[in-house]
Order: C-alpha cells, then sequence, then structure tokens
C-alpha cells in the first residue's frame, strides 16, 4: 500500500528567500507526503552537508530516486533512510545533500501517515503517543548570525514551563515577544526582527538581559504561571580559535571566563536553559560547566552534537551537557534525528527538537516532539514559519490535525 511511486523535488522559497528543497512523495495507493528543507545560518561544523538546492536536486534524483520508486515502501521509514544513506554513500551526505535527504525523508513518513490515515505523530510515535506537549522555546531577542548590529548572544528565548497547556505557552511566548517591543519603545531603542522574528535591537547583552528578564516577569504576573529564560549564546560563532577567546563586542573572554560568565548569568537570571555556551569542539569545557550548574538547568549541546549519535555519546561518556539540540537537517534523515532523541533519553540527556533560522512552512518537527515526547521544542515565537509549527502543536492537542 505504501509502495513509492514517485518522489517529485523542486526548488522553493524558504522564510529568508533563499532556496531550498521541496519534496512529494507519491504511494500506490494514492498516499501523498510533502515536506521542505529548513537550512541554518549559525551553522555547526560537523553538520551534514546541505548543497546548493538545483544541485542537490539534480543529484537526489540521480542517485536516489531511482531507488526509492517501486522499491521502498513510505510507510517503512528506517527503509526509506537507509535507501537515502545507501544512495548518498557519504557519511555527512554530501553528495545529494542533507537538504534533499531530509525532505524526501520527511515527505516519505508523511505520504506513509497518509496513507494510515493517520497524523504524522501517529505514525511516528506509535499510538500511545501524543498526551505529552513539548514547552516552546520562543526566540524573543537575537543577534548573533541572525541579525547585524544586534546582541552578542544569539538567542534569548522565553521559556514557559509552568504552562498548564501547549496553547497557554505559545500565547505566552507571543506576550514576551510583545512585551519586549513595548519595554523597548519605552527606551526609545528602535530595531527590527532577525531571521527567526525576535526583535533585533541594537543593545549589549546586558541591556537585553534587563529587558527580557523584566518582559518575562510582567508576562508571569498576568497568566499567572512560571516563565523562564534561556539562551542559544552560539558559543561557536564567538569563539576565536587563534585566540582562544570568546570575542565580545565589549570584552574578550577565555574558556574559564567564559564558563565563570555563563554559570553567573544562570544564577542571576535563573536560567533554564543554556545552548551551546561554550565552543563546539570543547567537550571538556561543556562537562566543566555542567558540572557547575547542571543541577539547576539544561545546558544543552546544538553544534557541540550536530544531532549525531556518535558526537552525543561522546558528550556522554564525558558528561559534557544534560541535552541535546535535535535537527532532522543536520544528520540527514528522521531516523537518524529518533536515534539520537532516543540515545539522549536513555541516558538522561533532555532532547529539545529544533527549527532553524531559515525556514518554511513545514510542520513535521512538531510532531516529531509530539512523538518522541521531547520536553522542550524551539522554533520561535511569532513570524509565519515559525507559527506553522506552534498552531500545529495546539492543533495536536486538540485533536485536529
Ligand atoms: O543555532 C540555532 O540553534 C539555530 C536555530 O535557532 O540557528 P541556525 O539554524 O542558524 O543554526
Ligand atoms: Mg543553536
Amino acid at each position: 500500500m505504501t509502495l513509492i511511486t514517485d518522489v517529485r523535488l523542486r526548488r522553493t522559497l524558504d522564510s529568508r528567500g533563499n532556496p531550498t528543497v521541496e519534496a512529494d512523495v507519491l504511494t500506490e495507493s494514492g498516499g501523498f507526503g510533502r515536506a521542505a528543507a529548513p537550512s541554518g545560518a549559525s551553522t555547526g561544523e560537523y553538520e551534514a552537508v546541505e548543497r546548493p538546492p538545483s544541485e542537490a536536486i539534480a543529484a537526489a534524483r540521480e542517485h536516489a530516486v531511482p531507488r526509492l520508486v517501486g522499491e521502498a515502501y513510505a510507510g517503512n521509514q528506517r527503509e526509506v533512510d537507509a535507501i537515502l544513506r545507501a544512495a548518498d554513500g557519504t557519511d555527512d551526505f554530501s553528495e545529494i545533500g542533507a537538504n534533499s535527504a531530509v525532505a524526501i525523508s520527511m515527505a516519505a513518513a508523511k505520504a506513509g501517515a497518509d496513507v494510515l490515515g493517520a497524523p504524522l505523530f501517529q505514525h511516528l510515535g506509535g499510538t500511545f503517543r501524543g498526551d505529552n506537549f513539548p514547552i516552546p522555546l520562543g526566540n524573543v531577542v537575537g543577534g548573533g548570525e541572525h541579525a547585524a548590529d544586534a546582541t552578542d548572544i544569539q538567542e534569548f528565548l522565553a521559556a514557559p514551563v509552568g504552562a498548564p497547556s501547549v496553547e497557554d505557552a505559545v500565547f505566552a511566548n507571543a506576550a514576551v515577544h510583545e512585551a519586549v517591543a513595548n519595554l523597548l519603545e519605552d527606551r526609545d531603542i528602535a530595531c527590527g526582527k532577525g531571521d527567526e522574528g525576535a526583535w533585533a535591537p541594537s543593545i549589549d547583552d546586558a541591556e537585553a538581559f534587563e529587558i527580557v528578564d523584566e518582559a518575562v516577569s510582567l508576562v508571569e504576573d498576568e497568566v499567572g504561571f512560571e516563565i523562564g529564560f534561556g539562551l542559544d549564546v552560539a558559543g561557536a560563532e564567538l569563539y576565536d580559535s587563534d585566540s582562544e577567546t570568546y570575542e565580545y563586542s565589549d570584552e574578550s573572554r577565555d574558556t574559564d571566563e567564559q564558563i565563570a560568565y555563563v554559570a553567573e548569568l544562570v544564577d542571576e537570571y535563573d536560567l533554564v536553559y543554556v545552548e551551546d555556551p561554550l565552543d563546539e569542539d570543547d567537550y571538556d569545557a561543556f562537562a566543566e560547566l555542567t558540572d557547575e550548574v547542571g543541577d539547576e538547568t539544561l545546558i544543552c549541546g546544538d553544534d557541540l552534537f550536530v544531532t549525531n549519535t556518535e558526537r552525543l555519546r561522546e558528550g556522554i561518556d564525558r558528561d559534557a551537557g544534560n541535552s541535546i539540540l535535535i535537527k532532522p537537517n543536520q544528520i540527514g534523515t528522521l531516523s537518524d534525528a529518533f536515534d539520537a532523541i532516543e540515545l539522549a533519553i536513555e541516558n538522561g540527556y533532555d532532547p529539545v527538537v529544533s527549527h532553524r533560522s531559515g525556514e518554511t512552512e513545514d510542520a513535521t518537527i512538531a510532531h516529531l516532539a509530539v512523538a518522541t515526547d521531547a520536553p522542550f521544542i524551539k522554533t520561535g515565537a511569532v513570524g509565519g514559519e515559525r507559527t506553522a509549527k506552534l498552531n500545529e502543536l495546539i492543533r495536536i492537542a486538540d485533536d485536529a490535525t
């Protein structure tokens, strides 16, 4: 029934206005799935390779599509993903491109769900999944690689940890986003938005901490449940390997100073989440910081782990971090993303399913988070390509997918 009869690939626009790969997968009994690859700006050095979409499409048409059509079953995700790997023939999808791979992998999953007549999260997670919802981390102020002339720290994230429902959490993040705008206006700070829809004011990190802290408290009082906040430091982007220092606009910190600085921030602002506080090659520094503050907060590896089980295993062995960011396009297939989530959970690491800064209307990650009982999802606060995922979470909770 789910035998794949066609795979169509095309170039479509992403949220930054760049081309990306969209895939349609069709099956024998009329099943249909469509998915599109997202794209990072602050990409980790060890991520699977994204090729220019026209090249990725041509290579996938040549190497992968003939092995899938008439051969593979969309309902058998492991088989589809194994074929994508074999067709590519490299470790990092540099032949067909991780963008073609992930688009096909996700489209096949949707086609499989379509034939079953089941929501995607149920097809992926099984029939007993779907009662737990991830807490959305909402980017409200940002800079780094996502906006010019803004904060050094890439993302200041609202984290409505006490929200009674996913709907309450989603609206709380939007309210924090709005509260930030009002506070910026009070201070006469004009600003636009970064790639993920977060405000991108030309202020230093210290002022951003003040504003986000205040915005979170204001909304917390309004909604009556706990809202914490977190960060994506994107440490690898700040790290200069020649001088071995983290370069901020106003100062430079060596690794020990960076660890002390982040630990101080965790205490001062009760941060519930800190992503990539340190360089992507520095397992030792991650371990040291985790030892210091890992009981109080999540220390999450994004560029450190790149959704890769080998890198995660090394982190587990070395006690580096206690959480992993999960981005299917960093590794290339849904099966690989699942494996990383399972390994994380088995070892007490919290998986955080995540969007990329360049996104599309594709909402697969909302289903992936629910299917795997992931405790958090990071997918922005506002903006169409972000609300595509947030609204899908609300629909899943409402049993309306
Ligand atoms: O660093 C990150 O976590 C992501 C998403 O927020 O950014 P990018 O997609 O640019 O890597
Ligand atoms: Mg990150």
